[in-house]
């Protein structure tokens, strides 16, 4: 409960004095046993719900009042001290929580009683203080809706505020009495009245709309006062009973009358006040002895001071004449005065002309800077909105619109574009030994839908954007790298697309600088077949290495940069496998007179290692000696890596996981297709795509669908469903685990019972009778189970109430419940015995 001062507005009263002489918590108490005296609910009922009930007053009185073995539930914000008889704990009413633990502890019963005396907290430091009072009684109604038995009462505090109606017309339809009723020790200058609300009607289903507060006082919300309605028309000023307004419980309002004068807003005085007071305070206030000295004050308006609330139209205009002529005499700013004053600014000399337009132009430039930023950050909002979505796979790079500039894009601090044409770039670049050439400007179209635009303006942007969406890309991935194994092995099989997939790991792509630069000045000599947007896009900084295209000899880079290094430069026919084998292939295509065709699906185990393996010379183990190390042969090389794809009976191990290859297999292996109907099949639309120039996010997306569509049979189908089932058979990693550790532990067992059973066997003093029964004894006690303690159920009563943690004097194993659970439980067993029986 909110800490109270107990020396304003007479705390201190004779119900406060008497509370401390009970014993009770709060005065509150008395307005509990006021009510209960008139309505006598607490004696007939045998459980009481009280919501906000802290520090508890309530919950005494109830204790004392009620039959004993009743139940009392009190539930409050704030912590509320142990009550003997009395379960408490700290939740908001407002919320499902609290609804649940109400729910666990009354289990199947229902409250004859719902109390509440609820006051939001509001202006202090309380968590909940969003509710007003009227909100709050609506959630306690809710509560009491749920746990309420039929006939059931409900009393709760309510403020006459404009919510009282609306609040007692829900009551109504709930409950077959209502009766609202001040008791003796509630205040006179607290609006707070008590409903008691009796015979509670359980309807099967309530409107949730009768208990949703937006609902409920929506038709009376009304959040200015019109005091313009009640000053200048009070004849016709339409008198709602609606009681005070919201945090304003006090009915007789009066203002010393010098407020008026000084005041910017009388109409606002005017229209809330009682009266406008000319009795001196006690420390004297020297305005409204003037003001009650002004012969302007007259009888007429003291007359009409002492009650503005019957005042007319006409009333109204004298007393706000009257202000003005005394806030003339006392000298404060008036509507004339201010009038003058700008007369005589208009007297002064017109500006300069020039310094006028001066400024007029100093004007517009702030405008149009200000409007300016704002469109940025409106922009730079927009893009953080659009990655993040992209980084929740809710939208592709694609949908992020043209004009998306980014971190980088046009001003931006890190705008990367003509960074090579930077002199300091340049100085860099030259320590690397690399000189990247300037690309003359292609007119190129980025091939993204842009406008067509010619002038170099359309050119930048379609730069920006293109730079743009690769960064963006790059950063997608990277993320989606992060989180998805399945994404990184996919996009690792790609990047090492010859073969030399080792792999996955992190730093991947981290090789070495050198490489990268050597990377670099190999493709600066490619430049010109490139597009001119990558050239002027910051290409040298974004350079990746895998984009180069594999050597004539049909090495990937990473092994031609491998032989290229000087201890092979020696080495003759380093490359002639790989020539005959591109011979080879030019021969195929040739035959073919087509380009490379698809990989048949058939082949996910692709045999291309042989490309890889081609690489080391034969003629290596002449040389072994002169280089002084050891030269793996090729025919070593190729059984040890071919072992493991074949089975033991040497045929090749594939293993088939798609329906299409299973298809294929089984069209093989019925003779129905042939290996040149594979490389027939290999030439469709989707291999003569042209693919160069194309952004990398582009033909990653495109790549999804991109592929020829192969028939599957129902057998194969089925065959690779039987297969995954057996797969996902298997047991998870956790029950492996756990089914290894008991092995283990049984091993661990047996290990340590025959150590005992040797020193058994080899004890000398032992008959042969004796050691064969003790090692029995040994073998059948290590075969027992251990038993495990069991759990000891402790009431959750008397000093064990309440409590959090181990309760005092219990060891090992427990668990905390409400004694009639433990009541119940207990009546359960007896039931299965007797049914049992
Ligand atoms: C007037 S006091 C109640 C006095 C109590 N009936 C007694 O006898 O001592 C009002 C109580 O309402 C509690 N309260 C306000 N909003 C609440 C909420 N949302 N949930 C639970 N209690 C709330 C406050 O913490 C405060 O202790």
């Amino acid at each position: 409960m909110a800490i109270q001062k107990k020396h304003g507005k007479g705390r201190l009263d004779k119900w406060y004095k008497l509370a401390k002489e009970k014993g009770y918590r709060a005065r509150a108490a008395f307005k509990l046993i006021q009510l209960n005296k008139k309505y006598g609910f607490l004696e007939k009922s045998k459980v009481v719900l009280d919501l906000c009930a802290a520090p508890g007053s309530w919950c005494q009185v109830a204790a004392e009042t009620m039959p004993a073995n009743s139940i009392i539930i009190g539930v409050d914000l704030s912590p509320i001290k142990p009550i003997p008889k009395v379960i408490t704990f700290q939740s908001d009413i407002t919320t499902e929580k609290c609804r649940a633990t109400i729910r666990g502890h009354l289990k199947t019963w229902k409250a004859d009683t719902v109390l509440h005396d609820g006051a939001p907290n509001v202006g202090t430091a309380w968590v909940q203080d969003s509710f007003n009072q009227a909100e709050l009684v609506l959630h306690s109604l809710k509560l009491a809706t749920e746990f309420l038995v039929e006939g059931g009462t409900f009393v709760t505090k309510v403020f006459r505020s404009k919510d009282y109606n609306p609040l007692l017309w829900v009551f109504n339809q709930l409950f077959a009495k209502v009766e609202a009723t001040k008791p003796p020790s509630s205040r006179n200058v607290s609006a707070e009245i008590f409903v008691v609300c009796r015979g509670f009607k359980a309807p099967k289903r309530i409107d949730p709309k009768l208990l949703d507060p937006r609902s409920v006082f929506e038709d009376l919300a009304d959040p200015t006062p019109n005091n313009e309605a009640k000053v200048y028309n009070p004849e016709v000023k339409k008198r709602k009973r609606d009681g005070y307004e919201e945090g304003d419980y006090i009915q007789f309002k009066e203002i010393p009358a010098s407020e008026f004068i000084q005041t910017v807003d009388p109409i606002a005085i005017l229209g809330q006040y009682n009266k406008l007071g000319f009795d001196q305070p006690k420390n004297g206030d020297v305005a409204l002895a003037a003001l009650d000295k002004l012969p302007e004050t007259t009888e007429e308006i003291r007359n009409c001071c002492a009650d503005l609330k019957v005042l007319g139209r006409k009333e109204f205009k004298l007393l706000l004449k009257w202000r003005m002529k005394v806030r003339e005499i006392f000298g404060f700013p008036t509507k004339k005065a201010a009038q003058e004053a700008a007369e005589e600014v208009a007297e002064v000399e017109p500006m300069d002309e020039e310094l006028q337009i001066q400024e007029d132009l100093q004007k517009l430039k702030e405008k149009e800077s200000s409007k300016k930023k704002r469109e940025r950050r409106r922009e730079n909002e927009k893009k953080q909105k659009e990655i993040v979505r992209m980084q929740m796979n809710m939208t592709a790079p694609m949908d992020i619109g043209m004009e998306q500039e980014g971190p980088r894009g046009e001003g931006a601090m890190f705008r990367l574009k003509g960074i090579d044409q930077t002199p300091a770039l340049s100085r860099l670049a030259k320590g690397k030994m690399i000189v990247v050439k300037e690309a003359p400007k292609k007119d190129h179209d980025s091939g993204l839908g842009s406008s067509g635009e010619t002038d170099d303006e359309s050119d930048e942007d379609g730069d920006l954007l293109e730079t743009e969406l690769d960064a963006l890309y790059d950063e997608y991935r990277v993320r989606k790298m992060e989180a998805d194994a399945k994404y990184r092995a996919k996009k690792a099989r790609q990047e090492h697309d010859d073969d030399e997939w080792e792999g996955v790991s992190a730093d991947e792509k981290g090789d070495s600088d050198d490489e990268e630069l050597e990377g670099f000045e190999e493709s600066s000599d490619e430049d010109d077949d490139e597009p001119a947007e990558r050239k002027t896009a910051g290409k040298p900084l974004l350079r990746d290495l895998d984009d180069a295209p594999s050597d004539a000899n049909g090495l990937s880079k990473r092994a031609a940069n491998f032989f290229k290094q000087g201890i092979f430069q020696d080495i003759e026919g380093l490359l002639d496998f790989s020539e005959e084998e591109e011979n080879e292939d030019e021969d195929m295509a040739n035959a073919a007179a087509a380009p490379k065709p698809q990989e048949a699906p058939v082949t996910a185990t692709k045999s291309k290692k042989s490309k890889a393996k081609a690489a080391p010379p034969s003629k290596e183990a002449e040389d072994e000696e002169d280089c002084g190390f050891e030269v793996v042969k090729k025919d070593e090389d190729e059984d040890w890596e071919e072992a493991e794809k074949r089975t033991k009976d040497g045929r090749p191990n594939i293993d088939i996981i798609t329906a299409e290859a299973m298809t294929l297999a089984q069209q093989l292996a019925s003779g129905e297709k042939t290996s040149y109907d594979l490389v027939d099949d290999g030439f469709t639309k989707h291999a003569f795509r042209d693919r160069d120039g194309l952004p990398e996010w582009f033909l990653d997306d495109e790549g999804k669908h991109d592929k020829p569509h192969r028939p599957i049979t129902k057998a194969a189908a089925a065959a690779i469903k039987e297969k995954m089932r057996a797969y996902n058979a298997r047991p998870i990693k956790k029950v492996a685990e756990a089914r290894a550790r008991k092995k283990f532990k049984q091993a661990q067992k047996l290990e340590k019972l025959k150590k005992k059973a040797d020193i058994v066997a080899g004890d000398e003093g032992m008959s042969e009778k004796d050691k064969a029964t003790s090692i029995a004894k040994l073998i059948s006690a290590a075969g027992r189970k251990q038993k495990r303690q069991p759990i000891k159920v402790v009431k959750a009563a008397g000093t064990n109430r309440g409590i959090s943690g181990r309760p005092k004097g219990v060891k090992g194993r427990y668990k905390m419940v409400d004694p009639r659970m433990k009541k119940e439980m207990r009546a359960l067993k007896r039931v299965s015995k007797r049914k049992s029986r």
